[in-house]
């Protein structure tokens, strides 16, 4: 089976999984495409967390709309380089929720890959929904067919058990999808006084867990009150120049980024 024609201008597609919610999946995805762009690379976003579509804020388009052309649904575009698709975009009000059974969810995200007109893409990331449903295991095998390159999987310090990330490492064997790597989110404190961080849980443990499971470890983020104010105030062009220049971009995510590229390039 070959990859939907909506999918044929992607070089390639990563997936961004995490094991329980709000442990930063969405900000993960949104900093990956920033860092992207950063790069000079094509990106595109796919929002298929359906119960609590989060990227249209993440990027400040909670306002736009993606439109159908006679060939599909067209991206809402953030810059030249980056576009976006969310679940969120059609959505009457950005306080409406999905309340939708298992089929219908499958449905939509399926007619979410198959009908978007992506332009030229170097990397086409998807926000998938958190946790390893069977309707995750429908996702992963419609995206098969995509021939994604891999996932990258998000935990904290808190969320750091074995059994939460050996599930996800079940599933992604289970649908043939390689792990490009592992990213601990909310890792220590950076004081918004003196920038100083401090490690309110355990230090490490993502490192050591990645070993003890094989897996390769992309690095670390701690939780930055700038990154939210960042978010909240800045938007287009000048969220970029202040992510770009940032403490966050600079001492934690670039190495990560740089792991990322790295492992598709093997
Ligand atoms: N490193 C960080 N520093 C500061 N705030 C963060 C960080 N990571 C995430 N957050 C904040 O925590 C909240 C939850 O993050 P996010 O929406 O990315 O999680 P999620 O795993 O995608 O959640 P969900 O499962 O609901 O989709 C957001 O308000 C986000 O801005
Ligand atoms: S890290 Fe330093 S400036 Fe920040 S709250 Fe603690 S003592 Fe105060």
């Amino acid at each position: 089976m070959s990859a939907p024609d909506s999918l044929k201008n992607v070089k390639h597609v990563i997936l961004i999984l995490s094991g329980k919610g709000g442990v930063g999946k969405s900000s993960i995805t949104t900093q990956t495409a920033l860092s992207l762009v950063l790069k000079g690379y094509k990106v595109g976003v796919l929002d298929i967390d359906l119960t609590g579509p989060s990227i249209p804020r993440m990027f400040g388009l909670e306002d736009a709309k993606i439109h159908q052309s006679t060939n599909g649904w067209v991206p809402a575009q953030y810059n030249k380089d980056l576009s976006i698709v969310s679940l969120g975009f059609l959505l009457g009000s950005k306080d409406a929720s999905v309340v939708w059974r298992g089929p219908k969810k499958t449905a939509m995200i399926r007619q979410f890959l198959k009908d978007v007109v992506w332009p030229d893409l170097d990397y086409l990331l998807i926000d998938t929904p958190p946790g390893t449903s069977d309707e995750h295991i429908a996702i992963a095998e419609e995206l098969q067919f995509a021939n994604p390159e891999g996932c990258i999987i998000v935990t904290t310090p808190q969320q750091i058990s074995i059994s939460d990330v050996k599930k996800e490492i079940n599933f992604c064997n289970k649908v043939n999808l390689r792990i490009l790597g592992l990213v601990e989110n909310m890792s220590g404190f950076i004081c918004p006084h003196c920038a100083e961080c401090t490690n309110i849980f355990s230090s490490e443990g993502g490192k050591n867990l990645a070993s003890q499971l094989s897996l390769k470890y992309l690095g670390a983020i701690p939780i930055d009150p700038l990154f939210v104010e960042m978010i909240e105030t800045q938007k287009g062009s000048s969220l970029l120049d202040s992510y770009e220049n940032s403490r966050l971009y600079l001492e934690s995510f670039k190495p990560i980024i740089d792991g990322v590229l790295e492992e598709v390039g093997k």
